[in-house]
């Protein structure tokens, strides 16, 4: 019996929905989550009236909850010619559903957990597939004693919005369409007649002219729905008396704005596509004639354009390593995002269970599992969010600019009105109605003033918004430009290939046709893309120039105006005016300010948002060729050299304990954190007085920030989970929480800042460029607070920069060297487990490698923080790790590479576990070792912090930890309570 293994993407069973989460959890979920590829249900229905009556026996068993068997009606027992060639087929899909499933336990188990999602602008699509009769609408629409998954979804959808609905501003649009016969017409309304899909210049698929409706709630979009779907093509068939004759297509999208005056807020687009579409059927069965099997044509013929790109997309490489052929019908060319792109898609199989409609499943199961081995790549929509704080820096400089001048004006006032005191007696002598007069004209120019303000502000916003633009535009030509370069680039291969005799290996596309010879349809659209959006730009670019232009216009009226203001009104007026300008002008910095930090913060998540989805795609990249590369090097029999070995062990251990995805995690919780606290501080900096400390030591951090670890990650256990109870003594209790945190590195990339030199732009900018120095504070347990560090601090930490692996490495060497072979007889010599960088002369190398690679940022140790303010304990970060970290490495399960001690697990970075190639990401990069966690800086008599029953635990991987004594530094440091020597 051939059985066909998935992999099993269906949620994890006991998990708690998104909805059971902590709100920071949540946003960490919808960050984090990628589903790699659709999920797959089947659902089979219960036998009918008609299978019953014709004697049709059950031939789809459900077994388990994953797996359904499809007995060959037609086989014979006795035929024992036949008994190897049995065409009983096991398959394996996310979930089956047998008949006894409930509309709910469909929806919640297929659907439900993708709700959110939505709303947090992922696209999700779900379709119903099947042969006719099969079950499809009835499990999208249901009945009204059993709404489908149209309303459960909507009613889910509704209720989540509503929930977050205080800080978030939603619109929810709907349309409704079918595909009947190669045509789409609009179900809201019918007589808008044949409506076409266009591609944008995002390559989203759109639909001119479709009819889309505001919904506020989910009834209001079944009653829409029902009123649609009486519109939709149905007729009686052989094998189902209300049959579908069209695909039908109901999306919803959700539009969702940060509440707040926030000039370029985060603006999320979600869209939900729910299509039921036409049964597939085998026109010898139906019987249909004329009109019917003319539809049947159509509908087969689109169903065998989705199984071909289904096909296309579940080859090895998905769609980049073959061409798909999404426009071979409307549904496919609608689907496109669904099935290959920046969607999450789940898809329900539909069989009935008869005899009768053997060959029909058979079909169906083959399709429904093919579609699991596609690959989507599941992005957010994020849209509108500027990353141009350059452009805030400099209206605030600007404003900063103008402040200093009317305060200067107002001085200078002060002062004649000082040395002449007959301004006084002139404004005295004024007579009654002259005062009214100019009070009157005082009005009016204050007015004016503020008028020509607020349009200097508004122009200036406008800029901010027309420069976006220009970004957004570039990006989407970056975009077309890559598949241009990329089809190049093929097309070079393709030429070398031919060169070099490979011909026959040339790719080829769905019908089996070469595709060496023409351009690929997206890469004909993404040149006329290339065009359309350099006249995009041009007009952008002349759009800016005149409100340039405009701007400097009205800065030249304002300050003849001001010029005016001394003929115009009395010296206490002006004096008011120019006050009431430098407060208005005042509260626009602080706004201004606000929306820069504002701008800042998101600039941030974004890019670690990118910088995590594109490592995760390298790390899946890297374990499928590795993975790949081992089973080619298992089946002929090569074997890897033994240094190899090790590598890949160590490779093995690190997935094993899921290192990389604490690392991910981690970084989420740190932009949780981000979004909440202050990033950015660009009010001027605090005066000695009012920061309550001297500034000798601060003066000189250019960048004031303050970064707070979130208490969230401190109470994380090795699996990320998240306890609430988790006190240090209590996290002490379990061997994982000593584990310390991976590396955290936070990519700060500065601003592009493009007149870093403009006056009072400078301040804003050296804080928003990481180049000097940080200032450090970790939330400590129970309340108490590590002290600030000073510049001085930071700056010896800087030159003393080691990475942690080094130090750790080094020791486990030294260590070992001390023990000289305590290792037991499987060890392998000392030369073969030793870490290689270990010898000062790599460790050299190493560092200006790491020094050349991570510059201008820093790397500094917190160890020697640790060491700076405690300097009562002789030395804190060995006596307060783990024993076991200064132990020589234990051999690991089959006695070849040592097993990488507790201490390992100490190295910050991923390079700090071997000296080959590493992921990099350069910037700012925080490490912090669980010395961190646990030293108690302001109380060094604290009791030592591993008890006792932890010494001798076991790792994450069950191997015994071997315990050390824990008062005898002497033995874990070699004899010698001195301090090691850091390699140099
Ligand atoms: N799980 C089920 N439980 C009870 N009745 C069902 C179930 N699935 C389908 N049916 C019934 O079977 C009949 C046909 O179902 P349905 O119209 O949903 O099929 P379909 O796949 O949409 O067909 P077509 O492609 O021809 O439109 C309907 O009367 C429906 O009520």
């Amino acid at each position: 019996m051939p059985s066909q293994q998935t992999t099993d993407h269906s949620p994890a069973q006991g998990s708690p929905t998104l909805r059971e989460m902590e709100p920071k959890d949540q946003q960490l979920m919808l960050r984090v989550l990628v589903l790699p590829c659709p999920q797959v249900a089947l659902r089979i229905r219960p036998l009918n009236s008609t299978e019953l009556e014709e004697g049709a026996t059950v031939i789809a068993h459900k077994v388990g909850d994953q797996v359904v068997v499809l007995m060959d009606p037609g086989e014979d027992p006795e035929d024992t010619l036949r008994a190897h060639r049995s065409r009983e087929r096991t398959f394996i899909f996310d979930t089956v559903f047998d008949q006894h499933a409930s509309q709910e336990t469909v929806y919640c188990a297929t659907i439900q957990h993708l709700v959110e999602g939505v709303i947090s602008g992922y696209n999700t699509t779900i379709f119903a597939y099947g042969p006719s009769g099969a079950g499809k609408t009835h499990t999208m629409l249901g009945v009204d004693a059993e709404p489908g998954i149209y309303l459960q979804t909507l009613t889910d959808l509704f209720q989540a919005i509503e929930e977050t609905q205080d800080n978030m501003e939603y619109s929810v649009s709907m349309s409704y369409l079918e595909i009947y016969n190669e045509v789409i017409r609009d179900l809201l309304n019918p007589s808008s007649g044949f409506l076409e899909l266009r591609e944008d210049s995002r390559g989203s698929i759109q639909i001119a002219g479709i009819t889309e409706v505001s919904t506020s709630n989910a009834q209001e979009i079944m009653q829409l729905l029902t009123k649609g779907n009486r519109q939709r093509t149905q007729e009686p068939t052989a094998t189902n008396k209300t049959s579908s004759r069209s695909h039908a297509v109901l999306q919803v999208t959700v539009h969702q704005r940060s509440r707040g005056g926030d000039l370029a807020e985060e603006v999320r687009l979600g869209r939900l596509f729910m299509v039921d579409l036409a049964g597939s059927e085998r026109a010898a069965q139906t019987q249909n004639r004329g009109k019917r099997m003319k539809e049947g044509a159509h509908i087969n013929r689109s169903l065998l354009a989705l199984g071909n790109c289904i096909n296309a997309l579940s080859e090895k490489g998905g769609s980049r390593a073959q061409y798909v052929n999404f426009r071979d019908s409307k549904l496919t060319r609608l689907l496109k995002d669904a099935l290959g792109g920046n969607s999450r898609t789940v898809m329900i199989a539909h069989i009935s269970p008869a005899s009768t409609s053997f060959e029909e499943s058979r079909t169906t199961l083959l399709y429904a599992y093919r579609a699991k081995n596609i690959k989507t790549r599941v992005k957010r929509n994020l849209l509108n969010v500027s990353y141009r704080i350059a452009q805030y820096t400099d209206v605030i400089s600007d404003l900063r600019r103008e402040i200093g001048h009317l305060k200067s004006k107002i001085e200078k006032q002060d002062k004649e009105k000082k040395s002449d005191p007959g301004v006084l007696d002139i404004q005295v002598t004024i007579p009654h109605d002259a005062e009214e007069d100019s009070r009157l004209q005082m009005n009016r120019i204050r007015a004016q003033l503020i008028g020509a303000f607020k349009e200097q502000m508004e122009m200036r916003r406008s800029l901010v918004e027309l420069e976006n633009t220009n970004i957004e535009l570039h990006i989407d030509m970056s975009r077309h430009l890559l598949t241009i370069a990329d089809w190049e680039r093929e097309k070079t291969h393709q030429h070398v290939d031919v060169d070099s005799g490979e011909r026959d290996k040339e790719p080829v596309d769905a019908d089996g046709e070469e595709v060496g010879a023409s351009e690929p349809p997206e890469v004909a659209l993404a040149r006329e893309e290339v065009n359309l959006l350099l006249a995009e730009q041009q007009k952008t670019a002349a759009l800016k120039a005149g409100l340039e232009q405009r701007l400097a216009h009205a800065k030249q009226k304002a300050s003849q105006m001001e010029k005016l203001l001394p003929r115009q009104v009395t010296s206490e007026e002006q004096r008011e005016v120019l006050q009431l300008l430098c407060r208005a002008h005042e509260l626009e910095v602080e706004n201004t300010e606000l929306q820069a930090d504002n701008l800042f913060r998101k600039n941030l998540l974004c890019q670690k948002d990118f910088v995590i989805q594109r490592y995760h795609q390298h790390r899946l990249l890297c374990e499928q060729v590795i993975q790949g590369q081992r089973q080619l090097m298992q089946d002929n029999g090569i074997s890897a050299p033994e240094p190899l070995e090790q590598q890949y062990r160590l490779y093995s251990r690190e997935l094993g304990e899921g290192t990389l995805d604490r690392l991910l995690l981690q970084l989420s919780v740190m932009s949780s954190s981000l979004q909440d606290g202050p990033i950015m501080n660009v009010s001027p900096p605090p005066t000695e007085e009012s920061s309550g400390e001297p500034l000798g030591d601060r003066r000189d951090l250019p960048w004031g920030a303050t970064f707070e670890l979130p208490q969230m990650l401190l109470e994380r256990d090795s699996d990320g989970n998240r306890s609430s109870k988790s006190t240090p003594l209590r996290r002490l209790g379990k061997q994982d929480s000593l584990l310390p945190p991976p590396a955290l590195r936070i990519l700060l990339t500065p601003p592009m800042l493009e007149k870093p030199n403009a006056p009072g732009a400078k301040s804003l900018i050296s804080r928003l460029q990481p180049t000097a120095a940080l200032e450090l504070r970790t939330q400590q347990p129970a309340g108490e607070m590590s002290p600030l560090l000073s510049a001085q601090a930071l700056k010896e930490m800087a030159l003393g920069t080691k990475s942690i692996a080094l130090i750790a490495a080094s020791r486990r060497c030294k260590v070992y060297d001390r023990e000289g072979g305590c290792l037991d007889s499987r060890d392998p010599s000392p030369a073969d487990w030793r870490w290689p960088h270990a010898s000062p002369s790599r460790d050299r190398s190493l560092d200006r490698k790491a020094g050349r690679k991570r510059s201008p940022s820093f790397t500094w140790s917190l160890q020697q923080t640790l060491e700076k303010h405690q300097p009562s304990v002789d030395h804190p970060s060995e006596s307060q790790l783990s024993p076991a970290l200064l132990q020589p490495p234990k051999p690991a399960g089959k006695g070849l590479f040592p097993a990488v001690p507790v201490a390992s697990k100490t190295k910050p970075s991923l390079s700090a576990h071997t000296d080959e190639n590493t992921l990099q990401v350069p910037e700012v990069s925080f490490t912090f070792p669980s010395a961190m966690w646990q030293s108690n800086a302001a109380a060094p008599s604290r009791p030592p912090l591993l008890p006792r029953d932890i010494r001798g635990s076991t790792d994450s991987r069950g191997r015994r930890q071997s315990p050390l004594p824990p008062n005898n530094p002497s033995k874990l440091q070699g004899g010698s309570a001195k301090r090691p020597r850091r390699p140099k």
